[in-house]
């Protein structure tokens, strides 16, 4: 993996974790968000502790991939049936299974949403539109309401910290501006759809509220 980020690869990991009958290939999943970590290493070190969270649930997953039992965690919707089917997921409190595919991914999930109305944010955005204000918008309406008062807190420092909205389209990697905007565009469907159909899959095993 090259270590400056790319907007572009981010596009292409999450279109490769697309499979042709709509399932989401987890070792693809774990590449884009291994990507965007990246990304944010780059903005600083007001960021490691959001880091430091992505890359321990991307190695609980790569863990399981990598395992005796790897061939059932190679989409979500093998994990999510695998797990649940072995009775391998706590389902109302945390018990035997702390960290199970499920609970973890979930977690994920929740921040690709963020993610999702981060992007939009941006790619709409005029000159003068601030990304600390963007963030916290798109955290506001997805990710604080999981999150307790102390780390909502400190995730609200963090966007402090972050690059004006110019800098930010510089690190992207994605051309001049416009290009940028053209990427985003077509980044977000893309992804989306890999989170529909994973919220999609847990509404339907009632697996929102894990612990
Ligand atoms: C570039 C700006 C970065 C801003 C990131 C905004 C998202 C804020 C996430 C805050 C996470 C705080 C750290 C702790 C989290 C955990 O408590 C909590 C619960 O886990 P647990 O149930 O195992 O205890 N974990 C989570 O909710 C998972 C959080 C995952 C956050 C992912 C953030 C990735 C940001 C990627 C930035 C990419 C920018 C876009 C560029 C194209």
């Amino acid at each position: 993996m090259a270590d400056t980020f790319s907007l572009q690869r981010v596009l292409e990991t999450f279109r490769s974790s697309l499979s042709e009958n709509k399932e989401v290939y987890i070792k693809y999943y774990i590449a884009g968000w291994q990507e965007l970590v990246s990304f944010m290493n780059s903005l600083g070190n007001v960021f490691s502790f959001i880091s430091k969270d992505v890359v321990s649930k991307i190695q609980i997953l790569e863990n399981f991939l990598s395992g005796e039992n790897g061939s059932y965690y190679v989409t979500i919707q093998s994990m999510v049936k695998y797990e649940l089917d072995n009775d391998l997921v706590d389902l109302t409190k945390r018990g035997s299974h702390p960290e199970s595919g499920c609970r973890t991914l979930l977690r994920l999930h929740r921040a690709l949403l963020w993610l999702e109305l981060f992007l939009e944010r941006l790619r709409t955005s005029t000159e003068d539109g601030k990304t600390s204000v963007m963030c916290s918008d798109a955290y506001n309406e997805s990710l604080a309401q999981h999150h307790p008062w102390l780390i909502r807190k400190a995730v609200g420092v963090a966007f402090c910290a972050l690059p004006g909205r110019d800098t930010f389209f510089d690190v992207m990697n994605a051309g001049d501006h416009t290009q940028v905007v053209a990427l985003l565009g077509e980044s977000l469907p893309l992804i989306a759809e890999v989170y529909q159909i994973t919220e999609d899959l847990y509404v339907k095993n009632h697996l929102l509220e894990l612990p």
